[in-house]
């Protein structure tokens, strides 16, 4: 399971409301795309379901639990660029989080741990189309293989939620459309529930399941600090997309 439920969110910096009075509820297994101008808060509301941010009002549950107030294995997360480590290889930057895990302060793993731990590794670049590239640094990397090497990252943790902050934003077009390819057979193949910022409309209506749009419905210049952005648009997809289905 991996549910989540927005209730009354607000969001406030100093005097900015930047988001007010935000309620989703959030199937498992769906795909769903965030989509508004620049600014409306799409990256804060990410943010705080990541547990980088803290809502000012309101909760936020994963399957019926409050969040932790800080990032946790039970949601990954990549971004636009920087996702992964530069000073670590591919294989480097995928074993990390197990690393981590099993050993916060070292993070070291040795014996049968480490084989498993490799072994797993392997499996999940292959996963993403990367094996050959498991010991090149990120720099040695075309863009659309960095992301794939973000996504494995985040994936080898079996989040329940995986969180994408404009992923494919700066990749070329022919490789945008690969890689959607890809995100498509992995949020079939894994038991996540995506939440994805994009600027694109059209990415939006390839992946999703669901495309929610935020928007600021008092914009004037004296009104811009007083009002925050709110869930304007819920768009299910249609004919409607199951995770598990064929792509
Ligand atoms: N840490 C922060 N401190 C103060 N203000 C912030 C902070 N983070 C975001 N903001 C403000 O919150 C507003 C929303 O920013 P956010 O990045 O969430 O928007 P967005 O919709 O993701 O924009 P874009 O589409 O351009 O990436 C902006 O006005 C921004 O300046």
């Amino acid at each position: 399971m991996s549910a989540l439920k927005i209730e009354n969110v607000w969001k406030e910096y100093g005097d900015q409301i930047v988001l007010e009075n935000v309620s989703l509820n959030v199937e498992s297994r769906a795909f769903v795309a965030l989509v508004g101008p620049s600014g409306c808060g799409k990256t804060t509301f990410l943010r705080m379901i990541l547990g980088q941010e803290k809502p000012t009002r309101g909760t936020i549950l994963l399957d019926g639990v409050p969040l932790p107030p800080e990032p946790g294995p039970d949601r990954g997360v990549v971004f636009q660029r920087y996702s992964v480590f530069p000073h670590l290889t591919v294989l480097g930057n995928v074993m990390l989080g197990k690393e981590l895990k099993a050993s916060p302060l070292s993070g070291k793993l040795f014996g049968a741990a480490r084989k498993t731990a490799i072994e797993e590794a392997r499996a999940m670049i292959a996963e993403v189309g990367l094996t050959g590239s498991e010991d090149k640094y990120p720099a040695q990397l075309s863009g659309g293989m960095q992301q794939r090497l973000a996504l494995a990252q985040a994936l080898i943790m079996r989040p329940k939620v995986l969180l994408l902050d404009e992923p494919f934003g700066a990749l070329d077009p022919g490789i945008r459309h690969e890689i959607h390819l890809l995100m498509k057979r992995l949020w079939n193949e894994t038991p996540m529930t995506v939440v994805m910022v994009t600027h694109d409309m059209r990415e939006a209506f390839t992946l999703a399941t669901r495309v929610i749009a935020f928007e600021r419905p008092r914009d004037r210049p004296e009104e811009k600090l007083r009002y925050g952005a709110t869930i304007t648009r819920d768009i299910p997809i249609w004919p409607p997309r199951r995770a598990g289905a064929a792509a």
